[in-house]
């Protein structure tokens, strides 16, 4: 579904010049759910990015459904950290906006408000579609933004840390609801986040990056049984194992700089 190879990013930046990716070649397989972890400044908002469509590889090339990326695709949709609702808008008409935007759509407009309720039920807001983001916590309105990006029926998401601004019960039930639309639907997903846990619970692989230039250090594979949960579970054991290969993964990286 997605392929990088020889991909390299290098911005020319008021400090001078930053490789931010080096030599990535990544393929991601339809329905398949990628994370992204490593340190900060590694390369995994550009990875995203590139993906999307926003920014053009300096080196290498990008595709997706075995096209060369040369701009944003409507297929694809991208979520970020803060779910950047209009405020004058209401639930449902934030989560309508992409089809409003986009001229094209292939469905009617009452076919993608259908679309929107089941949506809107699946993440528990069935009641709020009328009420104003101001009037939701942090966990709706991301929730919100979570059905805004699935509206289109995207065959690719790209999430860039989308549950770090929110407390811990409500970024547990999201991931679980995460999983759960992920397995209904068959999304591919490329999810960034810092958490190591969190990275371990949803992914089928996690991609471990390191900075200066960003490369890939190492792939995982996750063979954990799902649903899996950040919170107590039959597998918290298997978790923790992979948890702890990652985070010693990752400081590795540290203790070479150090040399
Ligand atoms: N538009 C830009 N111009 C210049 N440098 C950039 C630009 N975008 C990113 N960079 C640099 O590229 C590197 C990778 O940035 P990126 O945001 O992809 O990292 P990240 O892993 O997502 O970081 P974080 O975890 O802090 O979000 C960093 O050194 C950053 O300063």
């Amino acid at each position: 579904m997605i392929r990088l190879d020889g991909v390299g990013q290098v911005f020319d930046g008021r400090e001078g010049r930053v490789t931010a990716l080096e030599k990535i070649d990544l393929h991601v397989r339809g329905g398949e759910f990628v994370t992204l972890i490593g340190r900060s400044g590694c390369g995994k908002s550009t990875l995203l990015r590139l993906i999307a469509g926003l920014l053009p590889p300096t080196s290498g090339s990008v595709q997706v459904a075995e096209e060369p990326v040369t701009g944003p695709r409507r297929d694809v949709s991208f979520m970020f950290q803060r779910p950047a609702l209009l405020p004058w808008r209401s639930v449902l008409s934030n989560v309508m906006l992409p089809v409003e935007i986009d001229k094209g759509s292939d469905r009617g407009k009452a076919a993608y408000r259908d679309r929107a309720h089941q949506l809107l039920e699946l993440v528990g807001l069935q009641g709020f579609e009328r009420r104003l983001p101001h009037e939701l916590s942090g966990g709706m309105q991301q929730r919100v933004s979570l059905c805004r990006s699935l509206i289109r029926d995207p065959q690719v998401m790209l999430m860039d840390e989308p549950f770090s601004a929110l407390d811990a019960l409500t970024r547990t039930e999201l991931s679980e609801e995460l999983q759960r639309i992920k397995m209904e639907l068959a999304t591919t997903i490329v999810f960034v986040t810092h958490s190591i846990e969190e990275a371990v619970v949803l992914a089928d692989r996690v991609v471990v990056l390191t900075p200066r230039p960003g490369r890939m250090r190492e792939v995982v594979d996750i063979d954990i049984p799902r649903p899996r949960s950040l919170a107590q579970n039959a597998y918290v054991t298997e978790v923790a194992k992979i948890s702890a290969r990652l985070h010693a993964l990752l400081s590795e990286k540290d203790s070479e700089d150090r040399r």
